[in-house]
């Protein structure tokens, strides 16, 4: 873990409240959806793949959306989202585990849980396809991946600098999220992706998280390499079918 750097007040609480957070006592075995597959048929489609995101509220957002996360979740997918984050975080983001699996009921999309997992017995509070772990804040990141790959999850590494990025490649990582948001400052800036991206290696596919809000940030982010688009904020921010169609079809 990197704690070179200062981070967020927000941030320290966040992370203050995942360590106290319970995980399971039986180890998940999961049949995921394959994100990978997921992508490729959107891309066959002329598409861009764009993760779509339920988040009832964060920590750099106004307010709280208080729709049924699970009719948010139907009509992302109805504006063709290829697949789905639901936040479960409880206390600063509005999510919760219950809310993840109601909406991977309903949907066929892969399902990425959004939280700030830091030991691996978290992983077995609920079922996902795909599982965010954040570089930064955990200290044995191969042994993580391991862990949720043996579960059956496609976990999905979060970086921010090309460091972290290479300690993704390192630890066995082959879908990477670059997060434009600088997790110390919680600014965003979207030459985060196209510097870090440019580090990457082929193989891997890359995400591109944070801060996309027009048509204009979406061919940015898939000119500098993006494979898939994580966007929140700008879908939730009004109606989301016609904001996800509206970033899928750019
Ligand atoms: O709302 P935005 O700017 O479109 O960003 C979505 C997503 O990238 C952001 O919510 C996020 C990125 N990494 C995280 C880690 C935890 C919680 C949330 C996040």
């Amino acid at each position: 873990m990197n704690t070179s750097d200062a981070i967020a007040p927000a941030v320290e609480s966040i992370l203050d409240s995942a360590r106290e957070r319970e995980g399971g006592d039986e180890r998940l075995s999961i049949e995921a959806r394959s994100f990978p597959e997921a992508v490729a048929a959107t891309e066959r489609e002329d598409r861009v793949p764009v993760i779509s995101e339920v988040k009832p509220t964060s920590p750099t957002t106004e307010g709280v959306r208080e729709d049924d996360p699970v009719e948010l979740a139907r009509e992302m997918v109805a504006g063709g989202a290829t697949a789905l984050s639901v936040l479960t975080e409880p206390e600063h983001f509005g999510g919760s585990t219950e809310t993840l699996e109601r909406v991977r009921e309903v949907v066929d999309v892969p399902v990425l849980r959004k939280d700030f997992i830091l030991r691996e017995d978290q992983f077995d509070v609920v079922e996902a396809d795909l599982i965010l772990l954040i570089a930064r804040f955990v200290d044995d990141l191969e042994e993580l991946v391991a862990a949720a790959t043996d579960r059956g999850f496609q976990p999905l590494v979060e970086v921010h600098t090309a460091e972290e990025l290479e300690e993704a490649i390192d630890a066995g990582a082959d879908i990477v999220g670059i997060n434009n948001r600088d997790l110390g400052k919680l600014e965003v800036d979207l030459a985060t992706f196209e510097r870090v991206a440019a580090k990457a290696p082929e193989d891997v596919l890359l995400i591109a998280e944070s801060g996309i809000s027009s048509g204009e940030d979406v061919r940015r982010m898939r000119e500098a390499g993006a494979d898939a688009l994580l966007i929140g904020t700008a879908i939730m921010d009004g109606d989301v079918r016609e904001n996800t169609r509206e970033f899928t079809t750019t």
